[in-house]
């Protein structure tokens, strides 16, 4: 093919991640025009409320989805986060790239650490996620809701509405913020969501001449790492709308995978882990997930606000 079409988010990170693809696929293919479509979802224009509220993070990808069915676009570039268990008939998940950092950051103006903040120190993510685990390790801070993208998060941060802010690595590093992180917590102190810090490349279904053309872009450990964390989020029925973390690492060939899910004030929390074979990523996703819900991960997840 002589072009190809990103379709984007128009966000700044969507923007970096269209142009990091753009960039190495025309390495790649130095004879191929690499284009970016830049789109507006619903998910960027509901700023004023929580995602949860609104639908979760289908709503990110939606449109992209439409501009690569009528052929406007050849692929569409996604934090692996935002993409959601269930790709609507139709659509494939071609490459699952390098992770960055999978760790959140802490960032503030004040404060070098969680573990600085006075009682009733105000800390901002609308993730529940972020919530539900701050909440049970640190039950003396406030959590207030912050949404917007990344650079509105940091304005709310400076204008004083929050004590400290919590934040993907990833996406601070990719922007050239990197310098706004105090320190990151660690996988333990707040295990990750499913594909946080990976990029994933969607295209139609049955497009072997892009798929192609992308293949030396899917990055294998990270694509096992992912596939087993998002297998727990498809056996629980997990979403943004549901506390729930998984984040794996290969340790001498091996899949570690460590997960929890807890209501969002952090007052019953399940955390296990599981350990598996890295050719069957989903197998050792299930097996977490039948820990979790092993322990009464059901009833956490039943008792939730329905989305
Ligand atoms: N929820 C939005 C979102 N989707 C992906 C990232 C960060 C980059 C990544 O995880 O790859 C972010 C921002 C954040 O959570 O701070």
């Amino acid at each position: 093919m002589l072009t190809l079409t990103i379709a984007s988010r128009e966000s700044a990170l969507a923007m970096w991640q269209a142009e990091h693809i753009r960039d190495r696929l025309s390495v790649l293919h130095p004879g191929c025009t690499v284009n970016i479509l830049g789109m507006t979802t619903r998910g960027d224009q509901i700023l004023d409320v929580t995602l949860s509220k609104i639908g979760g993070k289908g709503l990110f990808v939606k449109e992209l989805e439409v501009a690569l069915e009528a052929g406007q676009a050849d692929l569409a570039v996604h934090s692996m986060k935002d993409v959601p268990m269930e790709l609507p008939p139709g659509f494939d998940l071609a490459v699952i790239g390098e992770r960055e950092d999978p760790r959140d950051a802490f960032v503030s103006n004040q404060y070098a650490r969680l573990s600085d903040l006075p009682p009733g120190g105000v800390v901002g993510t609308s993730s529940l996620r972020r919530e539900a685990q701050l909440r049970a390790r640190y039950p003396h801070l406030t959590v207030k809701p912050l949404r917007g993208n990344v650079g509105t998060r940091l304005k709310k941060l400076d204008e004083g509405q929050f004590d400290a802010i919590l934040l993907a690595a990833a996406g601070l590093k990719r922007l050239g913020l990197g310098d706004r992180i105090k320190s990151l917590l660690s996988v333990e102190d707040s295990i990750p969501a499913a594909g946080q810090g990976a990029l994933g490349i969607e295209i139609r279904s049955g497009n072997f001449e892009v798929a192609a053309m992308l293949a030396a872009l899917n990055h294998p450990e990270t694509a096992a790492c992912v596939r087993a964390e998002r297998q727990v989020s498809r056996v629980l029925g997990g979403s943004c709308q549901v506390p729930l973390g998984a984040h794996a690492v290969l340790q001498d060939g091996r899949l570690v995978l460590n997960g929890f899910v807890a209501n969002p004030d952090g007052s019953s929390f399940i955390h296990d882990a599981a350990t598996g074979d890295v050719a069957d990523p989903e197998a050792v996703g299930q097996q977490l997930a039948d820990k979790l819900l092993a322990q009464g991960a059901r009833a956490i997840l039943d008792a939730l606000p329905p989305a």
